[in-house]
Parts: structure tokens; C-alpha cells; sequence
């Protein structure tokens, strides 16, 4: 239940509904959606048939055996809590370069802060950037902070080695050209973002934790707390990701979607938030180096920067991204 004294720790955004915090859910996401089998992949026996398969039916599937000791998930999501839950001003003054404390819109500039502009589209969060190759220069004398530092490194080197893994396995069954993958996955494009979804004031109506997209990565690795909320769009229905511990939820990004000539396909997902409680997820993103341009049969020649570009341009005049439509051939 979440504590009246933890509202100074969220975005002034979000406090200024909640004066009353309802008694009961204004909805219940059980009455609308289905929870849904997202097909399971194990990275210790990995079939590259099955992977094959999930990527051109789903765009998304649930990872196990993947390597990760559950206490370092614990710890990692137990030190996220901690933080999010120091004031908002201390975390403006602490989460500092190379980091970056975000909120109000997971689109972020490529130095790590919140791309707001006039979209009309409040999403319902607040996250922390991590770039992963700089993380070493960020100091702290915060012991908080520094063993959030310590254990954000261990998790990123275990991140870093299941995409890669993940990664080989499908160029191997799309046959890609090893030339074009081998500008996918950098040792500097590894991003972790921290989120936290605070929950929805009733008063404050309809809002998403995130509105929906694909990702702009090559991939997304995702690891939700127990409390849900993460959706996925498919065959014309939004269905519910719930959360299974331990197993984390990997997404096609849209520039493998795009080197896959579309036979892998991200999945359109979205995240809602609940009235009473808060959400926590760690996302892992992988993207190519920013120059390398990107072949494909089904989009024009692009580089990842021009697409980050007009992802930034799209949300600042739209409010939200158009992605790989604006590359078609
Ligand atoms: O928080 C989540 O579960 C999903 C986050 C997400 O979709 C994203 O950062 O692109
Ligand atoms: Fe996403």
C-alpha cells in the first residue's frame, strides 16, 4: 500500500491530482484484458528453431535459463526502489552525468534528457538513464549510489551477454550479413533505463505509464516487478504481459526488424499503470553504432542517427513516434 509521505518523492507532475488517493482501482485490468502465453525461449538449451519462430509469429517472447542469479535481480530492484523513493529534489541533485533522471516521457535526447517539448502526451513515469560504457566515470560518495553503480555494472555484463548471444543466434537463422551485424551490437550502444510508473490518482482519468510503440533498439530486454502492467498488441486485441519472476521479456527492436527485411517484426506494446500501486521495470536496450547504415529490402538506406532524428522530430511535433513507416521504400 503505497504511503502518503512517499508523494514528495515523485515529479511535482504527478502530485498535483493527488490530494486523494482512491480506495479501490477505477479499473481492473483483469476485466478487460487477457493475460496472454508469450512463447518462452531458454537460453541455456536454446533452440535456434524455436527462436526462429517466436521472432516471426510474436516480435516478443519470455526468456529463462538465462543466467542471471535471482539475487542480483533482487538487489538491483530493491537498491531502484530506494532511490525512486528519496525526494525528487535529491534525485535531480544525485542521479547526475553520466546518468540522467528523467520523467513525464521515456523519449530522451541522446545525452539523456527528456525530450517534453509540446507533446501532449504526459506518459506516466519516471526513469533513470544508464549508459552502460560510461557508467565507470560516474562517482559518488553516496554509498547508496555507489552500489547502485556496482550493480548496475554486473547486471549490464550480463545483459550485454545474452543479447549477444540472442543476437548471433538469430543472424545465424536469418543469415545476415556478417558485415551489417557486426555494427548491431556495440560494446557502447547498452543502455539500461530504470522506470518507475507511480500510480495513477483516480481524479487524474486516463493516462498511460507508456503510450504505445516499438522500440527503436535492435533489442529490448525487459524486467518487470510482480505488479504488471507491460500490454502487448496482437491479432487486433491488447493483451497483458504478466509478470513471472525470474524471466525476463525480450522485444525485436525496429532495426532488427528492419536488417530482418521484416520477417521479424517488433510487437506494438504499451504500459498501464495502476491506481494504488507503483511499478518497477529495468529495460536493457541495444542499438547499432550511430553511423553504420542499415540495408534492408523493405526501407530506405538509413543510418541509426537519422532514425533517432526523425523519432525526435516525429515526437515533438505529434507527440509520439512514427518509426520504420518513414523509411519504407
Ligand atoms: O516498463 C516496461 O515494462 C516497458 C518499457 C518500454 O516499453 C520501453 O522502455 O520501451
Ligand atoms: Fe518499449
Amino acid at each position: 500500500m503505497l504511503e502518503m509521505s512517499n508523494v514528495g518523492s515523485y515529479p511535482p507532475v504527478f502530485r498535483q491530482l493527488n490530494a486523494v488517493f482512491p480506495q479501490q482501482n477505477s479499473y481492473s485490468i483483469e476485466d478487460t484484458q487477457d493475460s496472454v502465453p508469450v512463447p518462452m525461449v531458454d537460453l541455456q538449451w536454446l533452440s535456434l528453431h524455436k527462436l526462429d519462430e517466436t521472432c516471426k509469429k510474436w516480435g516478443i517472447f519470455r526468456l529463462v535459463n538465462h543466467g542471471i542469479p535471482s539475487t542480483l535481480l533482487t538487489k538491483l530492484q530493491h537498491h531502484a526502489n530506494m532511490l525512486f523513493s528519496l525526494s525528487f529534489e535529491s534525485k535531480q541533485a544525485l542521479i547526475t552525468n553520466p546518468m540522467s533522471y528523467f520523467w513525464g516521457t521515456p523519449a530522451l535526447t541522446s545525452s539523456g534528457t527528456a525530450l517534453n517539448g509540446a507533446s501532449p502526451n504526459l506518459n506516466w513515469l519516471e526513469g533513470f538513464n544508464v549508459p552502460l560504457s560510461q557508467l565507470p566515470q560516474f562517482q559518488s560518495e553516496d554509498p547508496l549510489l555507489h552500489g547502485f553503480r556496482l550493480l548496475l555494472e554486473e547486471y549490464g555484463r550480463h545483459l550485454s551477454r545474452i543479447a549477444t548471444t540472442l543476437f548471433e543466434s538469430m543472424a545465424k537463422n536469418l543469415d545476415l550479413d556478417p558485415k551489417q551485424s557486426e555494427s548491431m551490437l556495440k560494446e557502447s550502444t547498452g543502455f539500461i533505463r530504470v522506470y518507475r510508473y507511480p500510480p495513477l490518482p483516480y481524479k487524474a482519468g486516463e493516462a498511460w505509464g507508456m503510450i504505445p510503440h516499438t522500440d527503436s533498439s535492435v533489442l529490448s530486454i525487459v524486467n518487470q516487478d510482480h505488479v504488471g502492467g507491460l500490454e502487448i498488441f496482437k491479432d487486433n486485441k491488447w493483451l497483458l504481459v504478466n509478470p513471472i519472476p525470474n524471466t525476463l521479456v525480450v522485444h525485436i527492436g525496429d532495426m532488427m526488424q528492419a536488417i530482418s527485411d521484416d520477417e521479424y517484426m517488433g510487437v506494438k506494446h504499451r504500459v498501464r499503470v495502476k491506481t494504488q500501486e507503483e511499478r518497477l521495470s529495468i529495460c536493457y536496450f541495444v542499438f547499432p553504432a550511430e553511423d553504420s547504415v542499415i540495408h534492408s529490402s523493405k526501407y530506405k538506406p538509413f543510418t541509426y542517427k537519422d532514425f533517432q532524428e526523425q523519432v525526435q522530430r516525429d515526437t515533438l511535433s505529434l507527440g509520439y513516434k512514427v518509426g520504420l513507416q518513414r523509411f519504407k521504400v
